[in-house]
């Protein structure tokens, strides 16, 4: 007869932290598989201030993460496991988003901007303004930080900190702040806060700042001037797999933390796409597309970023990506669901699309806080264009999805360019990969064969096997997963040139929604409508 000990779940385990945008969650791996043992997961809120902004509070964001942690260990000694077994931990976050603290006290000075936040539209026309030959050239810092100027990054957070909140600025001129994306906040609190907290981040984190060179990947001092930061407030950057300190506290006390991953880069490392060529696309909040350029940098002439992919270890090679971001994705679902009303629920959105054969020629542009790449327009906004009598709640949905898919064409084209090799298939994983039709119209809209994950928490997973490898040498992050075995691709149902007439109408849906904040009427009709 079977005895608790018998069905008693058995370590090493390893434990991965992920604090994505709307939720923090702590899972619990089998060591060196993608077997789940148990998790937990928490909401964090955020808190939307005024029309554009989105914060967070910092300390809810290391509480909640705390508390995900005693669930899941709770939950793994029901289960039979032993806490002991937690070899490592590994984190991994959502990016670019920026705390700072005082030194002395541990606590913040302002509560966390998130990434979607677009308060900085002001800041990036003030450092616009300060380049040189009145060029107004948003790629002028590509060359040194791979990135495009855009209030999505921490260095532009930072700098209307600074402009901004008169403690920040003198915090920052006494030498007492310290600047964090969450990755760097959490460990810094996790590893003993104002007692002794470490203050690292690593390369993939580092380099969504603006701050860090590409190359070097270290903080580099053309672009800390240019953004007026001083470098007292800045982490160290270590690689994404190697010791970074223990848990001062808690269960977990004592335990070392052995990888630092941004999400989507840990995605890229969770669905093994360790090789040159391979791509991943994560559909969550927003969409975010990476393809691993290998060891080179590849500086994108069409609208990408580029960003490091991860470094795993000290003194390994630094593989980089090239990286497509939509900041709306399922994002627009929720906007429908609690700014429309169209729908109740995320399980109904299959099913609402499905009812229609088409979108009847409807194409929605949710460029909420502007467009992302490959355009880069701060002043987009969205658009929902080629309404008729016939047009019903189930189109808008559909059109809802396809939206997400013509944003990854749009990105994958660009990716095509810079790269020269189309991608054969693409990797996909996210909370809207559960919707099969949603699958279905991305291999139709860009003509790919897609790949779902077999495990949702790819994320985790990466971070998990990074985390793993730096304790244990001999595994290798190539290794076959049990779950990741051969996936059913999801492969196009319609031919070239439907496909192409329907990303003709999107670019012109796109043409109407670019530039929306700043259009000018032409002087007489803003005569009339300024009397009406
Ligand atoms: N069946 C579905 N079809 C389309 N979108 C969905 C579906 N289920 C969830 N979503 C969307 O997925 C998003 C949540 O995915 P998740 O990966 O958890 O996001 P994040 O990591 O950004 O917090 C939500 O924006 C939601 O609207
Ligand atoms: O938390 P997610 O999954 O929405 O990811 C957010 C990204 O890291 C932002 O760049």
């Amino acid at each position: 007869m079977e005895t608790p000990s018998d069905t008693a779940v058995v370590g090493p385990f390893v434990g991965a932290i992920d604090e994505g945008t709307t939720s923090a969650r702590f899972i619990i791996f089998r060591a060196g598989t993608d077997d789940i043992v148990c998790y937990h997961q928490i909401e964090v809120p955020s808190i939307f201030q005024k029309e554009g902004w989105c914060e967070q509070d910092p300390m809810v964001i290391v509480n909640t993460v705390n508390e995900c942690i005693a669930g899941a260990t709770k939950k793994l000694t029901s289960l039979g496991g032993q806490i002991k077994d937690i070899i490592t931990i590994g984190i991994t976050n959502q990016r670019e988003s920026t705390v700072i603290w005082d030194r002395n006290t541990g606590q913040p000075l302002a509560n966390a901007i998130i990434w979607l936040d677009n308060r900085t539209t002001s800041t990036v026309e003030e450092l616009l303004e300060a380049i040189p030959n009145n060029a107004r050239n948003i790629n002028y810092l590509r060359p040194l930080c791979g990135l495009p100027l855009s209030p999505y990054f921490s260095g532009v957070k930072l700098r209307w900190l600074r402009d901004n909140v008169p403690t920040v600025k003198a915090a920052m001129d006494s030498g007492v702040a310290m600047f964090g994306t969450i990755d760097t906040w959490l460990m810094y609190n996790l590893t003993g806060g104002k007692n002794g907290g470490v203050h690292k981040t690593d390369v993939t984190n580092a380099s969504r700042t603006m701050l860090m060179n590409i190359e070097t990947l270290q903080w580099d001092p053309n672009l800390l001037k240019f953004f007026g930061l001083p470098k007292t407030i800045l982490p160290e950057i270590c690689s994404s797999a190697e010791f970074y300190g223990s848990l001062a506290q808690g269960v977990l006390k004592g335990t070392s933390i052995t990888a630092d991953l941004g999400d989507q880069q840990a995605a890229l490392v969770g669905q093994q796409c360790l090789s040159k060529g391979q791509a991943k696309a994560t559909y969550g909040t927003g969409c975010f597309l990476l393809y691993n350029t290998g060891p080179s940098i590849v500086h994108s002439q069409h609208g990408l970023l580029t960003t490091v992919g991860y470094q795993l270890g000290r003194k390994a090679t630094p593989y980089y990506a090239l990286e497509g971001s939509v900041s709306i994705a399922g994002a627009a679902f929720n906007w429908l669901r609690d700014n429309i009303g169209l729908i109740q629920n995320s399980g109904q959105i299959e099913a609402m699309a499905a009812t229609v054969d088409n979108s009847l020629d409807v194409y929605f542009v949710p460029a909420f806080n502007g467009l992302y790449a490959p355009y880069w327009n701060q002043d987009a906004r969205g658009v929902i264009c080629g309404l008729s009598e016939e047009t019903t709640s189930e189109h808008i949905v559909r059109a809802t999805l396809e939206a997400v898919c013509f944003q990854v064409r749009d990105i994958l084209d660009s990716m095509h360019k810079d790269c020269k090799i189309p991608l054969a298939k693409l990797m996909v994983d996210g909370g809207m990969t559960v919707n099969n039709l949603f699958l279905q119209l991305q291999s139709d809209l860009v003509g790919i064969h897609v790949l779902r994950a077999k495990i949702a928490e790819t994320t985790a997973l990466g971070a998990a096997m990074a985390a793993y490898k730096a304790v244990e040498n001999r595994y290798s992050m190539e290794a076959p997963l049990s779950k990741s075995g051969p996936r059913e691709p999801v492969k196009p149902t319609i031919g070239s040139t439907e496909r192409n007439l329907r990303y003709q109408k999107w670019k012109m849906a796109i043409d109407r929604s670019l530039n929306w904040e700043t259009s000018t009427l032409p002087q007489g009709e803003r005569e009339a409508f300024d009397g009406a």
